[in-house]
């Protein structure tokens, strides 16, 4: 398959802004990592999609544009575009030498039992702003054909363990506004191939809360955005008591693979404690919730490598090495980008849809055969 340059963009749960990622990959074995951009949303820009993501649960179909949500649609949109524009710009790139953009859009609601995942963004508009084909609207497919949706990075982090050297099986743990794990269990090589098999070599699941909960308590507490290097947490003690009860989630029991909506847990739980106990003990909620996902693999991984934004934590990434019996490797280790990984996978994703390859597997959403997810825009 020919090695083409894509763009994955990425607006993930955190609601943090855009990730934006170039990468050189034939859609199988062969990745070559381009460079990785962050463009920030404003106060005012994040307040329209809280908005949306208000509204979104009272979405009888997925195709409804409430105001709320339209107004948030056209600001993904534009946004996303004015971040392409300036991605090129800094790393000047030609728009024709872009093969195709992977663009995930904004989630506002997942609800697969409903037949329901609602991702903002408008392919076909984002594709004529640019000039490049745009495959977008990645996850109705899989729900359609009875799958999860999510998580969909899976392949990727097949792809990159295939390049790495690690004993099998390996864990890949993306710490985002929900937490997922990649589950490497045999040679991946051939999962990336034209074919993917159909076993339990590659297992993927949400596996709990990520930074979502710690940002909105913290946001609620103290107006700021996140709880910077896990201060605010390190200062607290965790209430045990409170993170049994929320460990008590029938979610946790579960068969694997499973998703979940980003505001599918309450800090209810934690608003009798003060700040820092608050944050201590949902930051450890996330962590222990890593160690049940863990734990529901068929075996124990030699590594897990840790990406995505609460990497950047190093409370979470202390609570992690307590509470998980296996080596905790940073994805930047590697050589892998800590923040820029899942806007590669989206520009790996569109180069395979392009190639029609499967995005989603049996083993990463429960999807009944391997499905070609998304769907393809030309300028
Ligand atoms: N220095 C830091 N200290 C603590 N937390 C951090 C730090 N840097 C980033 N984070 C956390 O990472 C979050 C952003 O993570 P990330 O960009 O992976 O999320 P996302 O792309 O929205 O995720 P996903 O799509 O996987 O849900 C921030 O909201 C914050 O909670
Ligand atoms: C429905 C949805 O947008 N889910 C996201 C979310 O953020 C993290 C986790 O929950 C994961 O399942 C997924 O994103 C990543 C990019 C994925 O599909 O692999």
């Amino acid at each position: 398959m020919a090695r083409r340059l894509a763009i994955g963009l990425m607006s993930g749960t955190s609601m943090d802004g855009i990730d934006v990622a170039a990468i050189t990959t034939d859609g199988a074995g062969f990745v070559r990592f381009g460079q990785t951009m962050l463009r920030a949303y404003t106060e005012a820009e994040k307040q329209v999609i809280r908005a949306a993501l208000q509204v979104a649960p009272g979405l009888q179909d997925r195709a409804e544009r409430p105001p709320e949500l339209a107004l948030a649609e056209s600001l993904v949109t534009e946004t996303h575009a004015e971040a392409v524009n300036a991605f090129l710009e800094a790393t000047g790139y030609e728009a024709t030498d872009v093969a195709v953009i992977g663009f995930h859009g904004q989630t506002v609601f997942h609800a697969p039992d409903r037949g329901l995942t609602v991702q903002l963004g408008d392919g076909l508009a984002l594709a004529r702003a640019v000039g490049v084909p745009v495959v977008y609207d990645f996850r109705a497919a899989d729900v359609a054909a009875g799958g999860e949706g999510a998580p969909l990075v899976p392949i990727y982090h097949a792809a990159l363990v295939a390049r790495s050297e690690l004993p099998l099986p390996v864990a890949v743990l993306n710490i985002g506004g929900v937490a997922n794990i990649t589950y490497v269990g045999r040679s991946p090589a051939e999962m990336v191939g034209i074919e993917p098999e159909a076993g339990d070599g590659l297992l993927a699941f949400d596996c709990g809360p990520g930074n979502a909960l710690i940002d909105d308590f913290c946001l609620a507490r103290t107006g700021r955005a996140y709880d910077l290097d896990g201060r605010l947490a390190a200062a607290g003690r965790v209430d045990e008591a409170v993170l049994a009860a929320l460990m008590a989630h029938p979610f946790f029991d579960r068969p694997i693979p499973k998703s979940l909506d980003r505001n599918a847990f309450s800090r209810a739980a934690v608003d009798h404690l003060s700040t820092e106990d608050g944050a201590a003990t949902l930051t450890a909620f996330t962590a222990a919730a890593v160690a049940r996902g863990l734990a529901q693999l068929p075996e124990r991984p030699e590594t897990l490598i840790v990406a995505g934004g609460g990497a950047h934590n190093p409370t979470l990434t202390g609570m992690l090495k307590l509470r998980c019996n296996t080596a905790i490797v940073p994805a930047a280790d590697l050589g892998w980008s800590t923040d820029g990984l899942e806007a590669q996978a989206f520009a790996y994703l569109a180069v395979r849809h392009v190639a029609g390859l499967p995005i989603s597997f049996p083993g990463t959403t429960g999807v009944p055969v391997p499905t070609v997810g998304g769907v393809l825009a030309v300028p």
